[in-house]
């Protein structure tokens, strides 16, 4: 065969295959952590999302039950449990998504940094098994600290050659959703329209809204107002953290986020233009290597990573307060990952 023959056959063999029924490209979602208080609505959700035709639900207990319950839902997408160490590989063999919310939830008291000595060797873990398995799939890393849970994935896909930033997001999405229900409450705006963009990290003062850029603007939120929403979008973690008194943290909140965030890395891999969400990335937007901003989504991941915009002077004040802290969360992740 012809060089350029090969070279046309292997083209062919890679084209993705198409659903018949849809005109899609198939889809492949796995969800690590798929039996937990975020993995099982997840699942339901991402079972119900018609770009996903095949979901892989993957955990160190519970997947069995969980597959067969949500299986049973009349949608598209194929569901198949994986449970343990050694079915890890096959939920993951020919993943374009694989959403990871592995890992313990916070108790009263405690800060998102205080999982890092038990998720940090989880999602390393997984993270090692995602570059050989299915090295170039997208990674929503929802497990906690985001902060530096992503550096630690970046790092371990560093070491085993298949790290592409491109394709490493953390999931900062929870973070806009209450920011909208927010303000949406307090300017007495329907909230279906709203938008607030929530740039840094996630974790307390990193997190970030950017109220000034909210739409629809309006003139009736006092700087006092401002404050108050930020400190709660802040804190709305712990708000639920509290609530739930010692049952864990957001989960149902979470699971329509990270619904919303995976629908949105469907859509940019199938080439639906201008989808924009903020995610934590690898970014040079500040001097932080790692740093959560509006972000266009595309085929390869990330296409643009989107500047700040004009910020208010609270805000101002708000970036330069966050980068020590947002700084030594990844620079501890980073160790963690090279040290172990
Ligand atoms: N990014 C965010 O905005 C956000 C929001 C809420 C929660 N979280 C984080 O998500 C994580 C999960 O929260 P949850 O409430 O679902 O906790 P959970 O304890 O209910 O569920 C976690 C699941 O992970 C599984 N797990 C543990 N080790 C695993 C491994 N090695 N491989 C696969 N699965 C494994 C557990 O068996 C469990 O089913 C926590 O770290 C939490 O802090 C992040
Ligand atoms: O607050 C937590 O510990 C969970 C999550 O990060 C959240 O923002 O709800």
């Amino acid at each position: 065969m012809r060089p350029s023959a090969m070279r046309s056959a292997a083209q062919l063999l890679r084209r993705r295959s198409y659903s018949s029924a849809s005109g899609q490209p198939e889809r492949k979602v796995a969800i690590l952590g798929a039996a937990g208080g975020i993995g099982q609505p997840l699942a339901l959700l991402m079972k119900l999302n018609p770009l996903v035709s095949s979901l892989s639900l993957y955990d160190i207990a519970a997947t069995p039950g969980v597959a067969a319950d949500v299986s049973h839902i009349n949608s598209p997408a194929l569901v198949k449990g994986f449970m343990g160490d050694d079915q890890l590989a096959e939920a993951l063999e020919g993943a374009d998504l694989v959403i990871i919310p592995a890992g313990v939830p916070r108790k009263p008291g405690m800060t998102r940094d205080d999982l890092f000595n038990i998720n940090a060797g989880i999602v390393k873990n997984l993270c090692t098994a995602i570059a050989k398995y299915c090295p170039n799939a997208l990674i929503n890393m929802i497990s906690n600290p985001v902060n530096s849970t992503v550096p630690i994935a970046a790092e371990v896909f560093k070491k085993a050659g298949t790290y592409d930033e491109k394709k490493l997001f953390g999931v900062t999405t929870l973070d806009v959703v209450r920011a909208r229900t927010f303000y949406a409450g307090k300017a007495n705006v329907p909230v279906t329209g709203v938008n607030v963009p929530v740039v840094g990290g996630h974790a307390g003062i990193t997190i970030l809204p950017l109220f000034s850029q909210a739409t629809p603007s309006t003139n009736a939120l006092s700087s006092e107002d401002i404050k108050a929403l930020t400190k709660r979008t802040q804190e709305g973690g712990t708000e639920v953290v509290e609530a739930k008194a010692g049952k864990g943290s957001a989960t149902l909140s979470m699971a329509y986020a990270g619904a919303v965030f995976g629908d949105a890395c469907l859509k940019g891999l199938n080439g639906v233009p201008d989808i924009v969400e903020c995610s934590y990335v690898q970014s040079t937007i500040t001097e932080l290597p790692f740093f959560a901003s509006k972000v266009r989504l595309g085929k390869n991941g990330v296409e643009e990573v989107l500047g700040l915009g004009e910020l208010s002077a609270f805000e101002k004040e708000g970036l330069e307060s966050l980068k020590g802290e947002l700084k030594s969360s990844i620079d501890k992740g980073i160790a963690f990952a090279n040290a172990s």
